[in-house]
């Protein structure tokens, strides 16, 4: 017999598990992944039975009408939720393919490693070098005065503050305008190396001008981590997000590819939302 006729046919390849039910675990490009996720505050069922995936380099924006549960659903992806008496949560969420919820995690590495951009500015009452060096000097992230110093202007660059502040590290955090306070908090949040940034509304407390900036930073930080937004605007959620997820009365209603979602909605509900008719 030839080579020719002993060639056994390739087996083909095994069929792509479909995106929904594959999680962090098995796929490289997903870097958190919430499953059957249920939020109770009280009698309150605030979330219903999420399941989704947080793409690796990419800004997933969660939209809805007020209420709905999008701010309750990112503060489950750093158990921010554990700090509030009244809140359980079910279901599993993986941080790669790590269970966020195993009694192994320490939770102030978690929230290192998924750091939060909040929707006021929340600068400490401190030096805006200080306010940057916290987190790596209380991780122990640095070895000496050098180490921390770079950390705190690498992180002031890629947070687009550097040029503004680098000559008045000294003074007050709290003295700057809101825009770039908020600057100075992604900068916070950047300085312990995080993987993912969730940002609950980071622009409703700014103008035009700081909110389009704040944009332009977002979109230059997903190229290292992934973030997760929540935001009233849609048009914002447009600009900034590769994908969606529509949120209503604490379900998740549709997810997809944001200028899908925007364009050809799959659910009533989402096409109501989008044109207005109510939220
Ligand atoms: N700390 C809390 N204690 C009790 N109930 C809460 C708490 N936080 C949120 N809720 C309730 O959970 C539900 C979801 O609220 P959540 O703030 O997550 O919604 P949201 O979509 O982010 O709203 P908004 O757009 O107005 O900020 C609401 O019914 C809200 O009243």
């Amino acid at each position: 017999m030839t080579a020719e006729t002993t060639k056994q046919p390739t087996p083909a390849a095994p069929a792509p598990a479909p995106s929904d039910l594959s999680t962090a675990a098995d796929r490289p490009d997903v870097k958190m992944s919430a499953r059957d996720v249920h939020v109770h505050y009280g009698d309150t069922h605030a979330i219903k039975g999420v399941t989704m995936n947080v793409n690796a380099r990419e800004v997933t924006a969660l939209i809805g009408p007020s209420g709905c549960g999008k701010s309750t659903f990112l503060r489950c992806f750093n158990r921010m939720n554990d700090t509030v008496a009244s809140a359980r949560v079910d279901g599993e969420i993986l941080l790669d393919t790590q269970d966020i919820h195993a009694p192994e995690i320490d939770v102030v590495q978690l929230r290192a490693r998924v750091g939060m951009v909040f929707q006021k500015p929340n600068p400490f009452p401190k030096s805006i070098y200080d306010n940057v060096a916290y987190g790596p000097r209380i991780h122990g992230l640095v070895r000496n005065r050098a180490d921390l110093d770079e950390v705190v202007e690498t992180s002031l660059q890629k947070a687009g503050l550097w040029d503004e502040v680098s000559d008045r590290l000294e003074v007050p955090g709290t003295s700057l305008s809101g825009g770039q306070q908020q600057r100075l908090c992604i900068a916070r949040a950047i300085a312990v190396n995080p993987e993912v940034i969730l940002m609950d509304e980071p622009c409703s407390a700014l103008d035009p001008i700081a909110t389009a900036r704040i944009e332009e930073l977002i979109e230059d930080l997903r190229q290292r981590y992934a973030i997760v937004v929540v935001t009233h605007s849609m048009q914002q959620a447009a600009r900034i997000s590769q994908r969606t997820a529509f949120f209503h009365l604490g379900h998740l209603v549709e997810y997809g590819e944001t200028g899908a979602l925007f364009t050809s909605p799959q659910q009533e509900k989402t096409k109501d939302y989008i044109t207005g008719r109510y939220g």
